[in-house]
């Protein structure tokens, strides 16, 4: 699809064949971002690795973040904290036992506790507004949730003076531009258990699986994760049906090329479509529905390498922290299907569960899922 938004040209590739041709045959071409108002006043002047145009900058970035975040061995040296935050995070689901939890802000302090242990050496945020006066924190951990939710919403609104700059100074629609958002591997849990919730027979499934592979005497390990292939196929399921980032990030023309015999302008900006790639009825029978049994048996993965399926996108800009984040969804999401039973509070039917997503330049959930969570484990492992 080609438009123009104002001064420069776009182009939506909206089906899997499309994407390869601008994420692997001219991957190098369409390496580079546009320049944004959020790239400027929410990333530093572009010096966030996410919006940096190609160039020394960003490969600089891209390097730090492969070698001292996560190559196999750093990823491997982390796995204890990715335990102990899980096992934090179950015996505080664990507290709340009978009482309807907004799950996402849940997911959203495991997350955070994981990567600020890994980023910056400690968990800085795990402090409630109240207590944050004996910690050494500047920012309580629901402060930071509610930053990272506006960081993501920001960085994925249209703002008008990003396309047609002789506006930009107005700034039209008085996006404030500052940071906030919420997690993409909390967003991906979140609507996992909301299609699961929706449908029983599914978690049926899955905690057979889990008391058949793991037994209940004792927590999901990073290493049980390639024999549960039930939950394998639950995350992308998942992934198909909500990719975190409906249109990955816009990719930059950096010169003019040829793309499927047509002509392709230095300047245009890309948007790889993976919310119709996993809907589309050539790819996916009964795209509308939640069926983790077609991944069954097919040899898809989410690593860049199959086009119908791209929630990190592929090539040279693909999501540097798939591993940590597919590690982080695949033990955590084992875990709470495995440790609890769920279901909706009295006053929800699962066929009126909303299923509606709020557009940034991430998709949540528009209403958060409000969940009940009873132990299904000898109690003794909850605590901790
Ligand atoms: C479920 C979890 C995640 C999903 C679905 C996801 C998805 C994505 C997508 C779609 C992109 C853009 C790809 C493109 O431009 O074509 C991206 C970029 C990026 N992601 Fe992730 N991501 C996840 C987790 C993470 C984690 C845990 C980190 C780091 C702690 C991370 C760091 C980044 C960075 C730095 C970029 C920018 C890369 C660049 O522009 O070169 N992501 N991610």
């Amino acid at each position: 699809m080609h438009l123009k938004f104002g001064s420069y040209p776009v182009l939506v590739a909206s089906s899997s064949e499309i994407a390869k041709e601008f994420l692997k045959s001219h991957d190098q071409v369409f390496a580079s971002r546009p320049l944004t108002a959020a790239g400027k006043y929410i990333n530093y002047n572009y010096s966030d690795m996410g919006f940096a145009p190609y160039g020394p900058h960003w490969h600089q970035g891209r390097r730090v973040f492969m070698n001292e975040l996560f190559s196999a061995k750093r990823m491997e040296s982390f796995e204890y904290i990715r335990v102990e935050e899980m096992r934090a995070s179950v015996s505080r689901l664990y507290e709340l036992s009978g009482k309807p939890v907004v799950l996402v802000e849940q997911l959203t302090r495991l997350t955070l506790g994981i990567i600020s242990r890994m980023v910056l050496g400690n968990n800085c945020f795990d402090v409630s507004g109240a207590d944050r006066a004996v910690s050494n924190s500047t920012v309580s951990v629901e402060e930071l949730q509610e930053i990272i939710k506006e960081f993501f919403i920001l960085n994925g609104v249209f703002n008008i003076g990003d396309w047609i700059p002789w506006l930009d100074f107005l700034d039209l629609q008085g996006y404030d531009l500052i940071g906030g958002g919420t997690d993409t591997s909390a967003i991906t849990m979140e609507w996992a258990i909301s299609e699961l919730i929706k449908r029983p027979q599914l978690l049926t499934q899955a905690t057979k699986e889990l008391d058949r592979v793991i037994g209940r005497g004792r927590w999901v390990e990073e290493k049980d994760i390639p024999q549960l292939l039930y939950i394998d196929a639950i995350i992308k399921e998942t992934m198909r049906k909500h990719p975190v980032a409906p249109l990955l990030a816009p990719h930059l023309a950096m010169e003019d090329c040829k793309v499927a015999g047509y002509d392709i302008p230095k300047g245009t900006r890309v948007f790889v479509k993976t919310w119709s790639i996993g809907r589309d009825p050539s790819l996916w029978k009964q795209a509308e529905e939640f069926l983790p049994e077609r991944f069954l048996g097919r040899n898809i993965d989410v690593k860049g390498t199959n086009f119908e399926l791209l929630p990190f996108g592929a090539g040279r800009r693909m999501c540097p922290g798939y591993n940590l984040g597919l590690k982080m969804i695949q033990l955590n999401l084992a875990n709470l299907l495995h440790g609890f039973n769920w279901k909706l509070p009295d006053d929800t039917k699962a066929e009126d569960l909303s299923m509606e997503e709020t557009y940034g330049m991430t998709t949540p959930r528009k209403f958060p899922l409000v969940a009940i969570m009873e132990p299904r484990l000898p109690l003794h492992l909850y605590k901790i």
